[in-house]
């Protein structure tokens, strides 16, 4: 306890050190501490008066008093022990002992030796009898029994000398006083040490309390406070040693200071006056003070006790906080959480969860958990929410569909955990993830995967699955499948001419007319392009199959209008039957397919089943395929030129390079045998460029051969002219070839033109800004018109050979070729006949003024001796 008035004398408490110390060490301490030095004991004697007259008195009655020591002794004690207080305080059987004692003392009282051994004797006994208990009333009244038994035994043996009687009386009276000083001091210094052990014990007690403790005074100063305070406001000792601080100095706080003052005034208690204490090195302190009002030495004083509640408030802060953030949390988050009570009622909710489920949180506070769910899904999320509770699982998930207020289904995760509230509750928490997009995206991604993205119709893939089971069903049931394999008829005629928007919208028809045309169980899928698979389950045989064919044929050739043209469209069925022709879905598919290409041979709108032939076919197709590949490999491709004559002149001016392929083992293959599966297996691109850099290649040896230099006229496929750079390209191998761009045509399709009308028009304008001439070949049997090319950087337009054909016969195609010399003439552009086999057909040309003409009436296609040969002639 720090206070201004502390006791500089404070002794060490007592330790077992100290009980081992001598009796004998003990009396030195008391001597010491009541300051009995020589000094003292001689102005006590001083004081007393006892001189060496009075030792001198004493010494001359020793021998006197010898003889009555006994006697005396019974006396004195027999007085002493006569009251029973002091009987039971001397214990039993003492009186031999004591007057054994008191024949000592009654000895030493007279001997004349008043020097320290005297003193610790004196102080021997006074400490013995204060510490058996004798109160210092015994003590005096001893001394006064002392005193008259001396007197009477003096007075009898010494009456007649009165001289001597007076100083032995007088010695006597000085010695016991001086006994008796000693004696009391012995108790004064117990009670004084007692005093200071109390104290001791009490500071111990306060400065060991878990709680501060001011004591202020009556003028609101604080006199002292425990080593707790002092902590807590981080006060040296110091600061109250010097002097008395005002409260509010060593506390800063007017609240405090105001209550401390009402609680002098009044001696009404304070409880929970909060002060908060900063400044700290180690952060604020929060400390909770009790205020009373007490008493000391009759003034008021007061005892403030502060509890230190820093960290039960901090702890209470940071719940707050922690359940502050919690709601925050809970409120904000982007996922829906729903607390439930065993039962499944909605206990707390957020509103991300009113947002899913569309519910205001009020009206889902009201509800049960299962009202939320999907009849589908009661069982088994009973059966989780069972083992939630029964403690099987901690937890579950799920991906499940909840209805909410507008009676919509809404696809959500939901995470469900089961926890205890406070009292022991089951209660379930509830996280809930709106996934409805993901799913939507899911979904979609799940149908573009099986689904045809034009038509909609489940593709390749979902297709084969249905076969699958058909099959399987079949197998189980001894029914019969049909798989049909459709290709539209001229389907690539009518995307060439009006364009690929006319060809998606006829192929979303065509789906539409096929699925129309089929029961909910079959299943219509598009293969790829114009190609459709129909597949029928759970036939008796193959008469279900070929009505269901001819009624899809009839469908199919209904009329409708493509920009403004009517078009008929119409397909060629093949159709392979489980289990006759196959017993999985890979083989049925190529018996189909085989079988479509039967119908094809027949010229369209024709459905045919598998043929054992067919398959030949098929085979014989797949042959040609490999054949074409090894026979770039092989070198086994060749050129034959075909002269382009001039009309008026009958002069060969140029050439068209026509691509002829002589097998090592067999006879020469026509390219309209190959040029088509080469167009459809993509070998047309390396083919072609073999055939572009041979022509030009050749052009130049004609050149450097010293003949007149010859046009060169290359037909482009079109996935030449359009699936690659092929301006670049021509670029590239006139530079490698030498040959003169003035001399060199190219020959496109009408169709090609229109099929990607922006990127021909860029291509052309690179071949032509090279000096390289194009023309469009088989003029006529588009849709485009003349006026349409007006666009294009041509040069010259090749009407189609079956104009040519019946010229003089049909007035149509008569009135057609004029029509397109005039119209070209009109444009500027040169025209020339392709096809032209008689002189009436020559004839006809040369009267509507056509430029030139190429056909058999002048020369078939020759190798390029054969037009070495012709322009030489010429030359
Ligand atoms: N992309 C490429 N196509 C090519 C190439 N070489 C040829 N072809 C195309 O193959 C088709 C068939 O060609 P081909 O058997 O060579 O027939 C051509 C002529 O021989 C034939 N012709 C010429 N005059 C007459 C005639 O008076 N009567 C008659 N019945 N036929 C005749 O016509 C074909 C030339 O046609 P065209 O190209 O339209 O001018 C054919 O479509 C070729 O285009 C090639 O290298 N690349």
């Amino acid at each position: 306890m720090t206070s201004p008035h502390r006791s500089s004398t404070e002794q060490p408490p007592a330790s077992s050190s100290h009980e081992l110390r001598t009796f004998h060490d003990v009396i030195d301490d008391i001597a010491r501490e009541i300051g009995l030095d020589s000094d003292e004991v001689e102005a006590r004697k001083a004081f007393l008066e006892l001189g060496e007259a009075d030792v001198a008195a004493l010494r001359d009655i020793h021998e006197l008093l010898d003889t009555q020591r006994d006697a005396f002794s019974d006396r004195f004690y027999a007085h002493l022990l006569a009251f029973p207080q002091l009987s039971a305080l001397l214990g039993p059987g003492a009186e031999t002992r004591l007057r054994h004692v008191q024949a000592s003392y009654f000895s030493s009282l007279t001997n004349g030796d008043y020097g320290q051994d005297y003193i610790r004797e004196r102080l021997r006994v006074g400490v013995t009898h204060q510490r058996i208990g004798l109160d210092p009333k015994w003590y005096i009244g001893a001394y006064r029994k002392y005193l008259s038994e001396l007197h009477d035994i003096l007075w009898r043996r010494l009456h007649g000398q009165p001289e001597r009687f007076r100083a032995a009386v007088e010695a006597i009276l000085k010695i016991v006083c001086f006994d008796m000083g000693l004696a009391l001091d012995t108790y004064a210094h117990a009670d004084q040490l007692a005093n200071l052990q109390n104290q001791n014990y009490l500071e111990q007690v306060i400065d060991g309390m878990p709680a501060g403790l001011v004591v202020v005074d009556s003028e609101l100063r604080a006199c002292s406070m425990n080593r707790m305070m002092a902590d807590l406001l981080g006060a040296p000792d110091e600061a109250l040693a010097e002097e008395r601080l005002p409260l509010i100095e060593l506390i800063p706080c007017p609240e405090l200071a105001a209550c401390a003052a009402e609680t002098l005034r009044t001696g009404a208690p304070h409880d929970n006056v909060l002060v908060t204490l900063d400044g700290r090195a180690d952060g604020v302190r929060y400390v909770d003070f009790n205020i009373r009002r007490a008493r000391k030495d009759g003034v008021h004083i007061l005892l403030l006790i502060g509890q230190d509640i820093t960290f039960r408030r901090k702890a209470r802060l940071r719940l707050q906080e922690s359940e502050e953030f919690f709601r925050l949390t809970f409120n904000q988050a982007a996922v829906g959480i729903v607390l439930l009570g065993a039962d499944g009622r909605v206990l707390r909710t957020n509103s991300k969860m009113s947002q899913i489920l569309g519910y205001s949180e009020i009206e889902l506070l009201a509800r049960f958990y299962q009202q939320f769910m999907c009849e589908e899904d009661l069982v088994d999320e009973q059966a989780l929410i069972g083992g939630l509770r029964a403690g099987e699982i901690s937890e579950y998930q799920r991906e499940k569909r909840l209805l909410r207020r507008d009676g919509a289904r809404v696809w959500v995760s939901v995470t469900v955990s089961s926890m205890r509230d406070a009292n022991g509750n089951q209660r379930f928490i509830c996280v809930v993830k709106d996934i409805q997009r993901q799913k939507q995206a899911e979904e979609a991604l799940l149908r573009m995967a099986n689904h045809d993205a034009l038509t909609g119709l489940p593709n390749r893939v979902l297709m084969q699955d249905r076969l699958g089971q058909a099959i399987m069903h079949a197998h189980r049931t001894r029914r019969q499948v049909a798989v049909m394999f459709i290709d539209l008829d001229r389907f690539k005629h009518v995307n060439d001419s009006l364009g690929h928007d006319a060809g998606d919208q006829l192929i979303v028809e065509i789906a539409r007319r096929l699925s129309s045309s089929l029961r909910e169980s079959d299943t219509v899928a598009r293969q790829g392009g114009d190609e459709f698979v129909v597949v029928l389950p759970d036939l008796a045989g193959k008469d279900d199959a070929a009505k269901v064919a001819r009624k899809l044929l009839d469908n199919l050739f209904q009329p409708l209008t493509l920009r403004g043209q009517e078009v008929f469209p119409s397909g060629s069925i093949g159709i392979a039957m489980y289990p006759r022709d196959g017993e999985d879905s890979t083989t049925l598919l190529k018996c189909a397919d085989s079988a479509m290409y039967g119908s094809k041979g027949q010229g369209g709108n024709h459905y045919s089943f598998y043929t054992a032939e067919m398959g030949a076919q098929a085979y014989e197709h797949l042959r040609m395929e490999g054949a074409l590949q090894r026979a770039l490999q092989r070198q086994e491709f060749l050129l034959h030129y075909q002269p382009v004559v001039d009309i008026g002149s009958g002069v060969v001016t140029g050439v068209e390079a026509l691509l002829r392929w002589q097998p090592l083992d067999r006879e020469m293959v026509s390219p309209a045998e190959f040029i088509p599966l080469a167009e459809e297996t993509g070998l047309i691109v390396p083919i072609g460029d073999w055939v572009l850099a041979t022509a030009m290649r050749q052009q130049k040896a004609w050149v450097d051969a010293g003949l007149p230099p010859v046009r060169v006229s290359v037909n482009l496929s079109a996935r030449q002219f359009l699936g690659q750079d092929v301006a670049q390209r021509v670029g590239v191998l006139l530079k490698e070839t030498g040959c003169d761009p003035a001399f060199l045509t190219l020959e496109i399709t009408e169709s090609v033109l229109m099929e990607n009308p922006v990127a021909a028009t860029e291509t052309m304008g690179r071949l032509a800004a090279m000096g390289v001439q194009l023309a469009i070949d088989d003029f006529g049997t588009g849709y485009s018109s003349l006026a349409s090319l007006k666009r294009f950087p041509i040069h010259s337009l090749k009407i189609d050979r079956s104009f040519v054909m019946d010229l003089t016969q049909d007035a149509d195609d008569a009135a057609i070729v004029n029509a397109v010399i005039a119209l070209a003439h009109s444009m500027k552009l040169n025209v020339i006949a392709e096809g032209v086999e008689t002189q009436e057909q020559l004839a006809f040309l040369q009267q509507h003024g056509c430029d030139q003409m190429q056909g058999y009436c002048f020369s078939r296609p020759v190798a390029p001796q054969g037009i070495e040969a012709m322009l030489r002639r010429e030359a």
